[in-house]
C-alpha cells in the first residue's frame, strides 16, 4: 500500500490527528499482513516442492522456523491492530458523546425558540391590550368617536402645521338645541341613542385630516385643517347643520335635532387651541341667544 494512497484516504476520512495517525497505523499494519501473507505462502509453496521431492530433517526444521516468525509477526500486528482499534473505538465514543451534545444543544435551543416565540406572541398580545387601552382612553365611551383629549392633541397639532404653513384652522362647537326635552320625554336610553346618531353622521362627514369630538353632554367639536377660505368653512357648517337636522329613526319613533353651531377661525380669532374652543363656544351661545339660523362666527359682531 502507498503513502500517496494512504493519504487521500485520511483527508477525506477526518482531520482529527489521532484518527489519521491510526489510520496510517492501519495501514502500516495492513502492508506488514499482506507480506506475512506472501511469506507463508512461498514458505508453503516450498515445502509442497520439497515434500514432493522427500523433505529432510534439517529442510523442515528450515521452514518451520521461518512459519514460526511469520506467525511472531502476524502476532505482532495484530497488537498494533488492537491499539488501532483501540484509537478508532475512544474516536467513536468522543464522536458519539459530540453527537449527543449537539443533539442536546439543539434541544435546548428549540426550547429556548419556543420560549422566546411564545414571548413574542405575550408581547403582541400585551401591544394590542396597551393599544387598545390607548384607543379606549381616546374615544368617548357612549359614541366611540374621539373624546375631548385626543381632540386637543389634535387641534394642537393643527395650530403648530397651521403656523409654519401658514394655513387657516376652523373649530365648529355644535351643541344639540332642545335634548334635555327628548331625555325627558323618551328616557335617557334614547337620548343616548341619538347622541350615537348624531356623532355617527359627524363622523361619516368629517375628512381624514379633519377631526369630530363629543366634548361632553349634547356638546359636539369639529376640527377643519387648512379650510382655505371662510366660504368653504360655511359650506361645512351648513353641511353639518343639514346632516344633523335630518329625521331620526330610533325604533319606532322619528325625532329630530337641530344644532346650534358656533365657529372661531385661526388665526383670526385665536392664537391658540383653547382660546379657539372658547371663542367657538361663546359665538355658539350667541346662536342659540339669537336664532339667527343656528349659525354664527366668532368675527361677526
Ligand atoms: N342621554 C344622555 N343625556 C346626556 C348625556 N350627557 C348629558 N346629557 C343630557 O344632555 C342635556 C344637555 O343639557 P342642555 O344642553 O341644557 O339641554 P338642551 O335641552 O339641549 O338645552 P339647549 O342646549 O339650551 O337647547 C342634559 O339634560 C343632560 O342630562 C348622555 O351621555 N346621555
Amino acid at each position: 500500500m502507498t503513502s500517496d494512497h494512504g493519504s487521500s484516504r485520511t483527508s477525506t476520512v477526518d482531520s482529527s490527528p489521532l484518527l489519521v495517525k491510526a489510520l496510517e497505523k492501519s495501514l502500516e499494519v495492513k502492508d506488514k499482513v499482506e507480506k506475512c501473507a506472501n511469506e507463508l505462502s512461498t514458505v508453503n509453496e516450498t515445502i509442497k516442492k520439497e515434500m514432493a521431492a522427500g523433505i529432510t530433517l534439517h529442510q523442515a526444521e528450515k521452514a518451520l522456523a521461518q512459519s514460526e516468525s511469520v506467525e511472531d509477526r502476524v502476532h505482532e500486528c495484530a497488537g498494533e491492530l488492537n491499539e488501532v482499534n483501540n484509537v478508532l473505538a475512544q474516536e467513536i465514543d468522543d464522536r458519539n458523546k459530540l453527537n449527543r451534545e449537539l443533539i442536546e444543544t439543539l434541544q435546548e435551543l428549540s426550547t429556548t425558540q419556543n420560549v422566546l416565540s411564545d414571548s413574542q406572541n405575550v408581547l403582541a398580545i400585551a401591544h394590542e391590550v396597551v393599544e387598545e387601552a390607548k384607543q379606549r382612553t381616546l374615544r368617548d365611551f357612549a359614541t366611540g368617536i374621539p373624546n375631548r383629549e385626543l381632540f386637543n392633541d389634535r387641534l394642537d397639532q393643527a395650530i403648530a402645521l397651521a403656523r409654519r404653513c401658514d394655513w387657516i384652522l376652523a373649530v365648529m362647537f355644535i351643541d344639540l338645541d332642545g335634548f334635555k326635552q327628548i331625555n325627558d320625554t323618551h328616557g335617557h336610553a334614547i337620548g343616548d341613542r341619538v347622541l350615537q346618531v348624531v356623532a355617527q353622521r359627524l363622523y361619516e362627514q368629517v375628512r381624514s385630516e379633519d377631526t369630530v369630538c363629543r366634548y361632553g353632554g349634547d356638546e359636539f367639536l369639529y376640527l377643519l385643517v387648512n379650510p382655505r377660505s371662510i366660504a368653504n368653512i360655511q359650506r361645512v357648517a351648513h353641511n353639518v347643520f343639514d346632516r344633523i337636522s335630518q329625521a331620526l329613526f330610533i325604533d319606532d319613533l322619528t325625532l329630530t335635532v337641530a344644532p346650534s353651531i358656533g365657529v372661531a377661525v385661526y388665526p383670526g380669532d385665536a392664537s391658540t387651541g383653547q382660546e379657539l374652543v372658547a371663542n367657538a363656544d361663546a359665538a355658539m351661545y350667541r346662536a342659540k341667544e339669537k336664532k339667527a339660523g343656528c349659525i354664527f362666527f366668532a368675527s361677526i359682531p
